[in-house]
């Protein structure tokens, strides 16, 4: 055999045993999920409990705020707890190979495992065929509300979908109807802002409450403030005002975490032209522009020379109100019109839930270790995770 033929054989066989080896992986490989939820080995642990492990109650209060249904009733089935977890799997499978793909090149490989439909190409397949059929479901069970409200009793609800379902039926077919003009696009509109609502709001602030709940433990004097104020608080402290009026340490404690702990740590764009940044870049067409909110929030030129403890003070006036700051000095929520549409909702959450269990529990974090000079290591994906989760343990107050 000559030499040119020889080679041509090798690499027809690389090549198969390749592809039998991706396609395996494909078939029975789960996707590598982010460990941070799931059930901590550590036997010595005993009688601790992973801190916010349930994501179900965040994804709960999105579906019914933002969609106006329930999504225990999409999902439900005898075993509804491992559809929901088959769900969160694909949505954590999505992400983590979104994200990895987002940081690196563009390969021949890649284009070849998508043409072939193996290895980490069928992964997200699959994965995005899961989300996409529950999001689908969730527009048709909206459609289908809609349509039986149509024969009965009147008004329309007020859920964001239901808003995004109204502006495409304007009579002159809206800006979106324009954009969006057969009735498959428009279903394929509303189903895309299901997953973007899930995608955005699942684990941020489930991250976000993780971290505080550890600073805090770090930082007790700051976790009596916060306890202070909460026994004070003629609401509870909860969330009914958003914006912190009742409630302004806790509030500020909220925004420290995320400076130090930013849910989203970094995030870009693509230049749709060529542009100059503020700061003098110069940035051509198609080029990345990525921005890290975890570096910014720990610049000592912008945050002073104790930029690395945690001081919800830094956010109070004199007199103990809390004062944001310019969103291009604290991007955790991003900036301009695209900026985080649910901002107000997560802080509703986050600060219901913190004042919850602070009234009613004392919380030991058991690991890691509470001490600001030993940080715990953190998972980068698209949002930012304890490695291994929180454990604490509850105990009830008096
Ligand atoms: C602590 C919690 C949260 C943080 C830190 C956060 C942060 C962000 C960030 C950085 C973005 C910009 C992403 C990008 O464009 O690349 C974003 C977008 C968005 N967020 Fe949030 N988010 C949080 C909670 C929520 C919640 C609870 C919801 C709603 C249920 C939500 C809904 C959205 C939506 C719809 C967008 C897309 C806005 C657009 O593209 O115009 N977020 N969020």
């Amino acid at each position: 055999m000559e030499t040119a033929q020889l080679a041509y054989v090798l690499l027809f066989l690389v090549t198969a045993v390749l592809l039998f080896h991706l396609r395996r992986g494909g078939r029975s490989a789960p996707a590598k999920l982010t460990t941070a939820h799931r059930p901590h080995p550590n036997p010595v642990l005993g009688n601790t409990v992973e801190f916010i492990r349930n994501r179900r109650r965040f994804f709960d209060c999105i579906c019914h705020v933002a969609f106006g249904v329930e999504s225990s009733t999409l999902l439900e089935t005898a075993r509804e707890d491992s559809r929901h977890e088959a769900l969160f799997a694909a949505f954590d499978a999505a992400v983590e190979i979104s994200f990895r793909r987002a940081l690196a090149p563009f390969t021949l490989v890649r284009k070849l495992t998508g043409l072939l439909n193996v290895g980490s190409s069928r992964r997200l397949r699959e994965a995005v065929g899961v989300i996409d059929d529950y999001a689908m479901s969730v527009v048709e069970s909206k459609e289908a509300a809609c349509r039986d409200r149509e024969d009965g009793d009147g008004d329309g609800d007020p859920d964001l979908l239901s808003r995004f379902m109204a502006a495409m039926d304007e009579e002159d077919g809206g800006e979106l109807g324009a954009m969006f003009p057969t009735p498959e696009g428009k279903r394929r509109l509303l189903r895309d802002v299901v997953v973007s609502f899930v995608l955005a709001g699942k684990d941020t602030t489930s991250s976000a409450l993780t971290w505080l709940f550890w600073l805090l433990a770090a930082n007790p004097r700051c976790e009596r403030r916060v306890r202070d104020e909460l026994s004070r608080s003629p609401d509870g402290g909860g969330g009914g005002d958003a914006k912190g009026m009742h409630t302004h340490y806790l509030h500020a404690a909220i925004t420290e975490a995320m400076r130090l702990y930013p849910p989203v740590p970094f995030n870009g764009r693509v230049a749709v032209g060529d542009d100059v940044l503020p700061g003098g870049a110069a940035v051509r067409a198609g080029w990345f522009a990525n921005y890290s909110a975890y570096a910014m929030g720990r610049m000592e030129r912008l945050w002073g020379e104790d930029c690395l403890e945690f001081s919800p003070e830094r956010w109070l006036r004199d007199g103990g109100e809390f004062v944001a700051v310019d969103a291009a000095r604290y991007p955790v929520f991003h900036a301009g019109p695209r900026a985080c549409l649910g901002k107000e909702m997560a802080y509703v959450q986050m600060k219901t839930v913190a004042a919850a269990v602070l009234r009613r529990f004392s919380v030991e974090v058991a690991a890691p270790a509470p001490a600001m000079d030993s940080p715990p290591a953190y998972e980068m994906t698209a949002t930012m995770k304890m490695k291994g989760g929180l454990w604490v343990r509850l105990r009830k107050r008096e």
